[in-house]
């Protein structure tokens, strides 16, 4: 299975330039991505439809005149609402070739909206006519098919400065862009269609869509044994706050860790004790955590949920032991402004260390970052030397060397309380069995998405470590 990549305006637009430099025709590219628009509208449509092209004045514009006549051709009832004529170029032609019905209409007339405003290069929020016809097509109750993003969606972040089209669907050409995926541009964006308009094809790009195409699963040889799957530390939390550790360690030894111990004070562990079987326990302070990380058997290191006031100690000697580690919850509101001081621990071994905020607990950690929710992950991931997973329904995870990953299979289902713990249990189990930083967190990602959305309605944390964790592996092995 090959990865999924995602592309920026600029990335597409020099994919774009490249491609014209070696002979490409660029109106034949305009006509192609039209074709597929026309395509969509005319599957949503009823014999003879009628068909409301709302039309920008750049190129976005050009596809939505092109895709007109092709509709127009087909036998469906069009009519353009310009927004301004196009003045040169592609979409100038595109204007010039279109001699059906044009003006303004009233969009709740149509079966169809086709929105072709304003695609990669918005520029500025949308106001006067163009937001008010958004907010017209918006509410007319028509479907809308959005042509490459939905207007008032920036391609980039995700960010709608202003008003934006509510689309069902999507046409977007050669590869998503981040804004398709990234909140709140993912719920403008209905349903993502992604149409092969003739580019030579996006390779090694550093950015893609989160799934199976990034990372593979282990899968344990005959001559294998417990610890060579990996054994994992889990610190426990004290005594009242035990549940989130235990959420993390059984998740980890279900993502295939081959041993799993939570280690803790007497008082916590006993009520530990009354919950877990297959999960070890090991009393320990944080000094007693370093030493016992220290073992040949243990391949991967998690401290954070549930950590409590001993978290930054135990995360202290957890970094000290140059063992594959994942800071979550405590461990990173631990070093909260402190990220320097963080990246310099980091940076002093080679190993793969994950950092798995929410949003809350990444202003903490890194007050000064701004920008799209990418971007935050990727600078974050810079400045600390650690893979940074920025948790929510669009996750993105991203890597110190750049490599970053967008998730879109987690259900609204996961946000319950210590969904955040098993995710961190899962990519620990992927560390300790040897994959690699990111792999492993984009992999847990993705199961994480996945286990949500078959347990739907009614999940609680404890699910979501329980038997679907291994259907899901099941399926995905
Ligand atoms: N790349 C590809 O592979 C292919 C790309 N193709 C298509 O081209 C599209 C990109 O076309 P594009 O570059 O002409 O930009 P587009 O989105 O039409 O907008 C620019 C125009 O809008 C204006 N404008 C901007 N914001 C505004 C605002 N808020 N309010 C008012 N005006 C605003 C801006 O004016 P200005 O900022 O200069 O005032 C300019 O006139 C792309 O999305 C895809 O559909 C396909 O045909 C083939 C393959
Ligand atoms: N709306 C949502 N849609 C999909 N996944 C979500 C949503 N909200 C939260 N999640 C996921 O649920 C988990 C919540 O983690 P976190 O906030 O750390 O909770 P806790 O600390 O209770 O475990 C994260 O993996 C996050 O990506
Ligand atoms: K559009």
């Amino acid at each position: 299975m090959r990865a999924q990549p995602i592309l920026s305006a600029a990335a597409i637009r020099a994919a774009e330039a490249a491609w014209f430099a070696n002979g490409g025709d660029s109106f034949a590219l305009m006509q192609r991505a039209a074709g597929e628009v026309a395509r969509a509208a005319a599957t949503r449509l009823p014999p003879g439809g009628r068909v409301l092209v709302l039309a920008g004045p750049g190129n976005n514009g050009g596809d939505g005149y092109v895709a007109a006549r092709l509709l127009a051709d087909a036998g469906f009832a069009v009519q353009v609402t310009a927004l301004a004529a196009p003045g040169a170029g592609d979409a100038a032609r595109a204007a010039g070739e279109w001699c059906g019905a044009t003006g303004p209409a009233d969009p709740a007339r149509f079966d169809l909206i086709v929105d072709a405003l304003f695609g990669i290069g918005l520029a500025r929020p949308l106001e006067g006519e163009a937001e008010r016809l958004v907010l017209a097509a918006n509410a007319s109750g028509a479907p809308i098919l959005a042509v490459d993003i939905p207007s008032g969606v920036d391609a980039d972040t995700g960010a709608v400065p202003g008003v934006a089209i509510n689309a069902v669907e999507t046409m977007t050409f050669h590869t998503a862009k981040p804004g398709h995926l990234l909140l709140p541009g993912r719920l403008h964006t209905g349903r993502l269609q992604i149409a092969d308009i003739g580019l030579p094809p996006a390779q090694g790009t550093p950015l893609a869509l989160n799934g199976p195409g990034l990372w593979r699963l282990p899968v344990p040889d005959a001559d294998t044994h417990k610890y060579a799957r990996g054994g994992v530390l889990v610190w426990s939390g004290p005594v009242l706050a035990t549940g989130a550790s235990r959420l993390a360690a059984t998740a980890a030894l279900r993502a295939g860790a081959g041993a799993v111990t939570l280690v803790g004070d007497r008082e916590a562990l006993l009520v530990q004790a009354a919950h877990v079987t297959a999960v070890m326990l090991a009393e320990g302070d944080a000094q007693g955590f370093g030493r016992l990380a220290a073992s040949p058997k243990v391949k991967a290191l998690c401290v954070g949920p549930g950590a409590g006031p001993q978290a930054r100690c135990v995360a202290g000697a957890a970094l000290q032991s140059g063992k594959p580690l994942l800071l979550d919850a405590d461990a990173l509101t631990a070093f909260a402004g402190e990220a320097e001081h963080l990246a310099r621990l980091i940076r002093r071994h080679d190993r793969p260390v994950l950092l798995t905020p929410h949003e809350g607990e990444f202003a903490r950690l890194f007050p000064g970052l701004s920008g799209s929710k990418l971007a935050r992950a990727q600078a974050a991931a810079a400045l600390s030397g650690a893979v940074v997973i920025l948790k929510g329904a669009d996750g993105v995870i991203a890597a110190p060397d750049g490599r970053a990953a967008i998730t879109a299979n987690a259900p609204g289902w996961l946000a319950t309380a210590g969904s955040g713990d098993v995710l961190a249990g899962i990519a620990t189990g992927m560390l300790a069995q040897g994959i690699p930083g990111f792999e492993a967190a984009a992999a847990a990602c993705f199961l994480h998405g996945e286990a949500g959305g078959r347990l739907g309605p009614g999940l609680i944390s404890e699910d979501l470590c329980g038997p679907v964790l291994r259907e899901v592996l099941a399926a995905l092995i």
